[in-house]
């Protein structure tokens, strides 16, 4: 635990990062969000534009934007990329390729 607290802190030191989190509608983000803050299970409705928090973990600040996830709404994601970098998982972590 020790060693993987250690490797996060070099990762991450002890800045703030903005986190935005995209998927589907209904896929869980709300839910993962308000559990991390909350360490329970709460009600969620559709989110309509987006909710933020502020999770500090070893003096690490994540600032969490929890965006919509309903089709129709993701042409709004852009507009929260600012200052973002993108990171994919590495190829061995990705699921299969659709033909
Ligand atoms: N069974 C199950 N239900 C979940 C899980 N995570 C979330 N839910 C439920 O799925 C529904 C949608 O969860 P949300 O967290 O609001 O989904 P969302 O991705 O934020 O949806 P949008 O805001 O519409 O983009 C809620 O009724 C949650 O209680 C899970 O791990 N298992
Ligand atoms: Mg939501």
């Amino acid at each position: 635990m020790g060693q993987l607290i250690a490797k996060l802190m070099s990762i991450f030191g002890n800045r703030e990062h903005k986190v935005i989190i995209v998927g589907l509608d209904n896929a869980g983000k709300t839910t993962i969000l308000y559990q991390s803050l909350t360490n329970e299970v709460v009600h969620t409705c559709p989110t309509i534009g987006s909710n933020v928090e502020e999770i500090i973990l070893w003096k690490t600040h994540f600032l969490m934007w929890d965006l919509v996830g309903q089709e129709a709404l993701h042409s709004t994601w852009i507009t929260y990329y600012s200052n973002t970098k993108v990171r994919r998982a590495p190829r061995s972590q990705r699921g299969p390729v659709k033909q």
